[in-house]
């Protein structure tokens, strides 16, 4: 009984933030997912990098619940996608801000679509921007901020209603080289602050390595998991991450993957 009781226990599966079983996608003729299964075990931030239109974006919008998928089960910390409190970081900021609304109402958008009242829309607004040490002057409208600074408004946006899981569907790619060090400094910090489980797809193959605990390496269509491999660099990681040789060895690991992954 003890015995199984411990076998139990060791095959009984971690906790996943992600869980999809069985996912299948078509787009008319084009079948991008058929029978797809991923796991993401908890409090890891994951990217997913693979080649151009293998369905990156097709998956992340289906598994935050933004996409009807054609069949197979999607659970967000095992419960179904519609119970689950997601955020949701858009690609183009330009055209995820509301423009008739100031940056604090952009922010306080999903509390008050929510029914929370404006005091307590306020309270988690300022306590939000305190804890990240967001130095904006939020009554001002998105265009007249940086493509940085809009960007980090629509990060925000996504943590005021205290979401189980972030999504960021490449958050970076409307960036310029050093607003994006920026706002992936500003990433790490939410992360190592909050601990809310991030699933990101990145265009670039340094910029999926660089943040995560997990890469997942997609291959053409129809899409399949090739690997998922760890990078366990201390965090937070820096400059001095980029050159260390465990970084060096991941980012090249990576290449080899997907390179093979193009040549078939
Ligand atoms: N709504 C849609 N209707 C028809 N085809 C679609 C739709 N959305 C995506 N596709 C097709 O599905 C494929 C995958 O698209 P998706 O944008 O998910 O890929 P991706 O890996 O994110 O691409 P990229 O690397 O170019 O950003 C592409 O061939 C795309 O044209």
């Amino acid at each position: 009984m003890v015995a199984d009781a411990i076998t139990n226990q060791q095959i009984a599966p971690p906790e996943h933030f992600v869980s999809v079983q069985g996912l299948c996608k078509s787009f008319g003729e084009v079948v991008l997912y058929d029978n797809f299964n991923l796991d993401l075990a908890n409090n890891q931030l994951v990217s997913v990098f693979g080649p151009n239109g293998c369905g990156k974006s097709t998956l992340i919008n289906m598994i935050s619940g933004l996409m009807p998928f054609d069949q197979g089960e999607i659970r967000i910390h095992g419960k179904p996608i519609r119970r689950a409190r997601i955020g949701y970081v858009f690609q183009n900021y330009r055209d995820a801000m509301l423009p008739w609304l100031s940056a604090y109402d952009n922010i306080a958008y999903p509390l008050r679509v929510k029914g929370v009242g404006e005091r307590e829309c306020r309270d988690r607004v300022e306590q939000l921007i305190a804890t990240f040490n967001i130095q904006l002057d939020l009554k001002r409208y998105p265009y007249s901020f940086s493509g940085g600074q809009q960007q980090l408004i629509s990060i925000m946006r996504a943590l005021v209603a205290d979401p189980e899981v972030l999504f960021l569907d490449e958050p970076f790619s409307a960036l310029d080289f050093e607003t994006t060090l920026f706002v992936r400094d500003k990433l790490q910090e939410i992360f190592m602050t909050t601990q809310i489980p991030m699933f990101m797809v990145v265009h670039n193959l340094e910029e999926a390595v660089f943040l995560a605990d997990t890469i997942l390496l997609l291959s053409k269509r129809p899409t399949r998991l090739v690997e998922r491999v760890a990078f366990n660099a201390p965090r937070p990681r820096t400059f001095e991450t980029l050159s260390s040789p465990e970084f060096v060895e991941i980012s090249r690991y990576c290449l080899e993957i997907f390179r093979q992954e193009m040549r078939k």
